[in-house]
């Protein structure tokens, strides 16, 4: 039986900067594609909350959008988002990439995430150098050692999230730090976010893949309808209805493609993955929109959720 002096219970943030892999991270802790992961920097615009369990204690993981040097609107709703994430967590991971030159891992950023949110949060650390798999076992502990004699985290530990590599040692990692408590949510309960959230992310997630240079970073997803019928009535799809939403015409036209070529083998890999995700077969309708300037309007940020 889980009780409060047996069980411990509390939230952990991850930041690091865009493309450290916390994304990665996530999906592999929890052992499911929860949050979009692409070879692009800054995928991930809002929190996603992820659910890890097992029997001594329950990690409810926020992922952040990466932090970088706000050019918008757009990215300073996200690092305002890091900031409130960062408030909620009884814990933080803070993901450090590895890079194979003469620095093992890139001081500045580290420096500048201690120095400008972490110190400033006063709340425990624990460093995660991910990408271990680009470093050998020595430059490993060179790295880490350096990071911990220069910001004295709680922890510090190597992990390839790409491959699974001690993944497992950052829950025990993170456990002290977690309030004694029962869990918050259902064992079956992976995340709190709806299901809706995880459509529009498989959709961002393809536009991402498919398209190149800033036609990713103009786009937003609404799903404007979601009917789940196929549950009442297994004859019939559940129907998606979805706004891909760009900032100008000639972006229209590259993600409709020709005669919709593009916007149709872009569906199809949306399709086709919301399909699994969500364990049932779905009717998909795509529409492009153009919203002049998106990223800079407040209205509009505000109705997609920023
Ligand atoms: N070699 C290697 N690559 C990794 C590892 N973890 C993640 N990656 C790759 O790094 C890229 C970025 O990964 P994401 O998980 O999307 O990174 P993120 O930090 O969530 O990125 P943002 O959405 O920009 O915040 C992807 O191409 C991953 O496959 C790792 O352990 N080793």
């Amino acid at each position: 039986m889980t009780t409060p002096q047996t069980f411990c219970c509390g939230y952990a943030a991850i930041v690091g900067p865009p493309n450290a892999g916390k994304s990665t991270l996530l999906n592999r802790l929890l052992d499911q594609k929860l949050s979009i992961v692409t070879p692009k920097s800054q995928t991930t615009r809002k929190k996603i909350t992820g659910i890890y369990h097992n029997e001594e204690c329950q990690v409810i993981f926020l992922d952040t959008p990466g932090i970088m040097d706000p050019a918008h609107l757009l990215h300073e709703a996200m690092l305002h988002t890091t900031r409130e994430t960062l408030r909620e967590a009884d814990v933080v991971v803070a993901l450090i990439p590895a890079v194979r030159n003469d620095e093992l891992f890139d001081r500045e950023f580290a420096a500048h995430l201690f120095e400008e949110w972490l110190q400033k949060e006063k709340k425990p650390v624990v460093i995660v150098l991910n990408k271990c798999d680009m470093l050998s076992k020595q430059e490993q502990k060179e790295a880490l050692r350096a990071i911990s004699e220069t910001w004295k985290p709680e922890k510090a530990l190597a992990v390839s999230a790409l491959h699974g590599t001690r993944v497992d040692r950052l829950v025990e990692a993170l456990k002290p730090y977690l309030p004694m408590d029962v869990p918050l949510y259902p064992e079956e309960m992976l995340s709190t976010a709806p299901e809706r959230f995880f459509v529009s992310e498989i959709i961002r997630e393809k536009i991402f893949l498919q398209y190149g240079k800033e036609i990713p970073y103009s786009t937003e997803v609404v799903i404007d309808e979601f009917r789940e019928q196929h549950e009442e009535d297994p004859s019939q799809k559940d129907l998606i209805r979805c706004s891909i939403v760009v900032e100008r015409e000639t972006q229209k036209h590259i993600i409709i493609g020709r005669k919709g070529s593009a916007l149709k083998k872009m569906g199809r890999a949306a399709r086709e993955d919301m399909e699994e995700f969500l364990g049932r077969p779905v009717f998909l309708e795509l529409f492009v929109k153009v919203r002049p300037n998106w990223r800079k309007k407040k209205g509009l940020l505000k109705s997609y959720g920023y």
